[in-house]
């Protein structure tokens, strides 16, 4: 028997959804009560590249950035990562590469919210440069519109986060991965 029918929790547990839904937070604690090492993509792009990512979009473009999270992508596989939460950035299911990558990886569980949550959890901070526009309720309905086919064909699971806390959400999520590596 290979490792991973000893120990199917071993594999790795990948958080995709719209910006705001709470990917890289939910990440940290899910990673702190497995004990799993965190990747977050948005963030090893921008130490890689030594730039933020308003920055990257600003000198390269978004589709340069689309290729860097497409080169992660392919070698998190390319070096057979286990025991990792990765939590991905919002636009990574734009290629039908990608959405192939993220299940090869492990359980993929998409964190969805209504849009006017994600304007009130995206707003904090001016991170996020397709929302710095004079509407950015508007450019969130129309994205998560095209995209919410996207994120259904790439996830095992999908989770509104609009009514949960932090807490209930990293419990929920570590159920529903035990639950899909058979460890019920
Ligand atoms: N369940 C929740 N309840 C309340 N606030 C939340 C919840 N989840 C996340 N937040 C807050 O929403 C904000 C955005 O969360 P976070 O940065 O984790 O989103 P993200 O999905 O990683 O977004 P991006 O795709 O832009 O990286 C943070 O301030 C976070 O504390
Ligand atoms: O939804 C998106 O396209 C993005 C989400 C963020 O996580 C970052 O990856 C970047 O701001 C683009
Ligand atoms: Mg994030």
């Amino acid at each position: 028997m290979n490792e991973d029918q000893t120990n199917p929790m071993r594999k790795n547990i990948i958080l995709i959804g719209f910006m705001g839904c709470g990917k890289s937070t939910i990440g940290i604690k899910l990673s702190k009560s497995l004990n799993y090492t965190m990747i977050d993509t948005d963030h090893y792009i921008e130490s890689r590249e030594k730039l933020t990512i308003p920055e990257i979009f600003e000198a390269r473009g978004q589709e340069a950035f689309r290729d860097m999270e497409t080169k992660l992508l392919r070698e998190l596989v390319a070096n057979k990562t286990t025991c990792h939460i990765i939590a991905t950035g919002g636009g990574i299911i734009s290629r039908p590469e990608n959405i192939d990558l993220l299940r090869q990886l492990g359980f993929v569980v998409w964190l969805n919210a209504r849009p006017e949550i994600i304007l009130e959890r995206t707003s904090r901070n001016q991170n996020r440069p397709l929302l710095q526009v004079d509407d950015p309720l508007s450019v969130i309905k129309k994205l998560l519109k095209e995209r919410k086919p996207l994120y259904k064909s790439a996830a095992h699971v999908k989770i509104s986060t609009s009514d949960l806390s932090q807490r209930e959400l990293t419990l929920g999520i570590s159920e529903s991965a035990r639950y899909h590596f058979g460890h019920h």
